[in-house]
């Protein structure tokens, strides 16, 4: 049935065919006419010039009202100008206001206004009177020449000069007769111009360069869209006649518009956000194109309004797919802004919390940024996935550490290499400390110091809830995650966190305090939201409970990545599927820069004992502070301060063993134990000289 139904559907068109075909090639007029007539586009045409036909009479009327009200618009620009309105509606609010200096000033800019004025107009009357002062006395005789000689009789140079001034006065008349014609027309093109409709819809005329021109977004429609949400104080304001004031008016901002409004009383940036739906139908856009977010204060919306479609395509390759390599501490390519900008999402001195609900792109953003600090020859790769998911796998060859899987051991190695981070943070502040000048954090220069150990150190944990909520681990995992995420910033140490479940039984509060960078996929609801963006995002109106599963993935909501106060970022995808693995390709091209450089994958855990082993007879030399003789109890409180993570734990015992592999011990002095600066000082002259 459909089948043939189909086949009935066709056959006029075959029909028509057919017959064209049989047609001579004759330039046959009719058949030339028939075919226009039967194109495709000729019946659209037909039909659009039949609507305008229609609407001849209606477009006429309209055009005579633009004409009409573009006089008045002129009249009311020469009134404002010829009585300085503009500066005396200034000065009228200073008055207002009470600002009196802001009087002081528009009433002085209108007095110096009005004298420059005057000024400009005597210097025309001027030239004119000098201009008439010589020309009407040539002009004058010249004309009593022409009457009272032949040209015959003149000089030759004085007739062709009245003959050159003859021609010159027929082309003026000429030109002046066209214009008398022309003028008029003019004249009303110019005023049905002024009068024009400058409601979206008209004014596109102005703005041809634009995709969109039949649905941009100008201050007129926000409000309107504003004034039907259905919020009962701005009805209000809408209907008493007011006007929003709009501190940044409608202007272009990537693939979009921006307009920032000063909301009227009652009216809070939060309220709007909360009818973005009814906002974003009246603006005519799909939910995700329309943010109205809070401003500087609850009373200022931030609205930007995606253009039609803009974020539906993709992102393209990611920058750096096949080519290239790049310093982490210029950041790496992550997405593209709702603005169509590629976000260089930065990782030094920076920690990164990712979550969403489950497929939506947590794991790929993720691989993403490793992918880059991968690129870097200079930066160690950790990483742990909390489940067992193959997503990381690739990384293998790349990565210091890799470890991935459900069992306890791969939760005890997380937590291990979180007290490895621990303990490399406060090796690099000693080193830091070491270092001329003392500098604050690691730069660029100092990661490349091959000697020194303090290169970048990502460490990435995919389905960190895994390991927050582990019964035995997590406890002292949130503890060392949130240490390493308050104090690691400054030494190079960055922390990525990935999870399917942010809230606050699997998350430390901490943790989500503390990150720069939080990213939202998809969430279902305000707590994994604010979980993921920070407190009081969701009532700002950001928000990721509007990203929609499947149709928005590799789409997120995030918070510090870049200086803007949120950023709807499409992530850039490097497809690792069933049978496409395009991220193998890189990490072997991370692999050769590695050779190319003459570098071997760093370890810290190696680098820590090697570089600097802990030698507690000169720690204990430095905490003496030159004093004779120092409590032991003395002694190990300053110790822990000096070098916490090796000397916290320490007890009375540690510290009279260690002294007792140099041949000296604590001594009894006033009652209590004691070390000697001397017997010190003796046991490091007996080693440095052995040595
Ligand atoms: N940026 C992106 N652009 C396009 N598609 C993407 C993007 N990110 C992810 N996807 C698609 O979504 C799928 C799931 O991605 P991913 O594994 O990263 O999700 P996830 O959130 O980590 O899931 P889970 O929580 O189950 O680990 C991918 O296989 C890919 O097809």
């Amino acid at each position: 049935m459909n089948g043939n139904h189909e086949r009935g559907a066709l056959q006029p068109k075959v029909f028509e065919a057919e017959i064209v075909d049989d047609e001579p090639v004759s330039g046959d007029n009719r058949s030339v006419l028939g075919r226009w007539w039967n194109a495709p586009g000729a019946a659209h045409l037909r039909a659009v010039a039949a609507y305008r036909f229609r609407k001849l009479p209606r477009d006429f009327l309209r055009l005579a009202w633009f004409v009409l009200r573009g006089h008045g618009r002129w009249m009311a620009k020469a009134w404002t100008w010829a009585t300085y309105g503009d500066l005396r509606s200034d000065a009228r609010r200073a008055r207002v206001s009470g600002d009196a200096e802001a009087r002081r000033r528009a009433q002085e800019l209108i007095r110096a206004d009005a004298k420059a004025r005057w000024g400009r107009l005597a210097i025309v009357l001027h030239r004119v009177v000098v201009v008439a002062a010589v020309v009407a006395p040539v002009g004058l005789v010249l004309w009593c020449v022409d009457s009272w000689m032949t040209r015959a009789d003149m000089w030759p140079w004085l007739a062709q000069l009245l003959d050159l001034i003859g021609t010159a006065w027929e082309v003026l008349k000429t030109v002046a007769s066209a214009l008398l014609l022309i003028g008029p027309v003019g004249w009303v093109v110019a005023a049905a111009w002024e009068g024009r409709d400058k409601e979206p819809g008209a004014t596109w005329l102005t703005r041809p360069d634009r995709d969109d021109a039949d649905s941009w977004i100008d201050e007129r429609m926000v409000s309107k869209a504003l004034g039907h949400l259905g919020i009962a104080p701005l009805n209000a304001f809408f209907k008493n006649g007011g006007e929003l004031l709009y501190s940044v008016p409608a202007r272009r901002d990537g693939n979009g518009t921006f307009v920032q409004v000063r909301l009227p009383l009652g009216t809070t940036a939060d309220m709007v956000a909360d009818r973005r739906d009814k906002l974003a139908a009246n603006l005519g856009r799909a939910k995700l194109e329309t943010w109205p977010t809070e401003g500087d204060e609850a009373g200022v919306l931030d609205l930007w309004v995606a253009d039609k479609g803009a974020l539906a395509g993709g992102t393209g390759d990611w920058p750096l797919q096949y080519d290239g390599q790049l310093d982490v501490f210029d950041g790496v390519p992550f997405g593209l802004t709702q603005r169509g900008m590629v976000v260089n999402a930065p990782l030094i001195e920076a920690n990164w919390l990712i979550g969403g609900r489950p497929g939506q792109g947590k794991s790929a953003a993720l691989r993403t940024l490793l992918l880059g600090a991968a690129l870097d020859p200079t930066a160690e790769l950790w990483i742990f996935v909390m489940g067992e998911s193959p997503d990381f796998d690739p990384f293998g060859p790349r990565a210091s550490r890799y470890r991935m899987g459900m069992d306890d051991a791969v939760a005890e190695a997380a937590v291990s290499a979180l007290e490895d981070l621990s303990t490399e943070m406060e090796r690099r502040g000693k080193v830091l400390g070491e270092q001329p000048g003392r500098p604050p954090k690691v730069s660029r220069k100092l990661a490349d110091k091959p000697g020194l150990g303090l290169h970048p150190l990502v460490c990435a944990i995919d389905e960190c809830h895994e390991l927050f909520q582990h019964p035995k681990f997590g406890k002292r995992a949130a503890e060392l995650a949130v240490r390493v995420i308050k104090r690691g910033r400054k030494y190079g140490i960055v922390l990525l966190l990935a999870t399917q479940s942010p809230t606050k039984d699997s998350i430390p509060r901490e943790v989500t305090r503390n990150v720069s960078c939080g990213v939202a996929f998809s969430v279902a609801d305000q707590i994994a939201n604010d979980g993921l963006l920070g407190t009081g995002k969701y009532r700002a109106g950001i928000r990721a409970t509007d990203l929609r599963m499947k149709t928005d993935r590799g789409t997120c909501v995030a918070v510090g990545v870049t200086d803007a106060t949120f950023d709807l970022i499409r992530a850039f995808y490097v497809p690792f599927e069933d049978e496409v693995d395009m991220v193998t390709p890189v990490v072997e091209r991370a692999l050769a820069i590695l050779r190319e450089h003459g570098r071997e994958i760093e370890n810290s855990g190696r680098a820590a004992i090697q570089a600097t082993p802990v030698d507690p007879l000169t720690d204990v030399a430095a905490v003496m502070h030159g004093e004779r003789r120092v409590p032991t109890r003395v002694v190990l409180a300053r110790l822990a301060e000096h070098n916490p993570a090796e000397y916290e734990r320490w007890t009375f015992s540690d510290l009279k063993a260690a002294l007792a592999r140099h041949g000296f011990g604590p001594r009894k002095s006033g009652g209590v134990q004691v070390v000697r600066a001397e017997d010190v000082s003796a046991a490091l002259s007996l080693r440095d000289g052995r040595e």
